[in-house]
């Protein structure tokens, strides 16, 4: 079966840097799966990340993505369809830097649709259905600020789904969660890989990865392990080195 995200001697060498944050990943990531990418700190995690999601061009090596509109390289993608991409099939769950805190949670969502072209009302309508799904109703008005950090992070998930995404980043989504909250996220993003998303989340935290089906560890920019679950006593191992 073809990979809906394909990774080929994939290589990262920012400018200065004595080593490549990446050297040389290889990864196939199918339909459906939840994957989660551990290692120690400055390992390449969210490099590697970003250079799935197109957000950070490698020096070298290419990402395979199965469009719905056909095979793009996402590596050389030009700025249109990036943003396409971006508006219509992935979705991005970050710490920070995606939600604006200055726009209330319905409209949070809704942007995203209304970024595709979609009608305001029907964005609206759409965003509200999603927060209500996600444990928002009644928080459609609060502006982002006014939110906690567990129900933020459930806005950008809102909004991670509300366009249809059928592949999901998340950036260290628990980081800044009690451990309570952490699991209520982390059980809202594996709901989506249930209705046939894919999921590909960096994290340090142990409990996270053994929820998801596949463990990737990196080491000094290369991928040291890649295990089914459960993995999570191989990853803790390493992440403690
Ligand atoms: N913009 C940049 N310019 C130069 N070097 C960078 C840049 N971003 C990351 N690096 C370096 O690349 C390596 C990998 O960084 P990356 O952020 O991918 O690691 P990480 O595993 O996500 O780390 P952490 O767990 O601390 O977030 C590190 O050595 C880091 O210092």
């Amino acid at each position: 079966m073809t990979p809906l995200l394909s990774a080929r001697g994939l290589t990262m060498q920012y400018p200065g840097g004595v080593t490549p944050a990446l050297d040389a990943v290889d990864l196939d990531i199918g339909a459906g799966e939840s994957v989660a990418i551990m290692g120690a700190s400055g390992s390449g995690k969210t490099t590697l990340l970003h250079c799935l999601a197109g957000i950070l061009r490698p020096t070298a090596g290419l990402v395979s993505f199965a469009s719905v509109q056909g095979p793009v390289r996402v590596e050389s993608l030009d700025d249109g369809e990036r943003s396409r991409l971006r508006r219509e099939e992935l979705g991005f769950v970050f710490q920070q830097g995606l939600l604006l805190d200055e726009l209330t949670a319905l409209e949070n969502v809704a942007v995203a649709r209304m970024l595709a072209g979609v009608p305001r009302g029907q964005a609206e309508a759409e965003a509200a259905q999603w927060l209500q799904h996600l444990g928002l109703a009644g928080l459609e008005q609060r502006r982002l600020g006014e939110l906690s950090g567990g129900q933020a992070q459930r806005v950008a998930i809102a909004r991670a789904q509300v366009t249809g995404a059928r592949l999901i980043f998340a950036d260290e989504p628990t980081g800044a969660l009690d451990s309570a909250t952490s699991v209520e996220v982390l059980d809202l993003l594996l709901a989506a890989t249930q209705q046939g998303r894919t999921l590909v989340v960096v994290t340090h935290d142990a409990d996270v990865a053994r929820r998801c089906a596949r463990t990737v560890v990196l080491r000094d920019g290369r991928v040291v392990s890649d295990t089914a679950a459960p993995a999570a006593a191989a990853s803790a191992a390493e992440v403690s080195r």
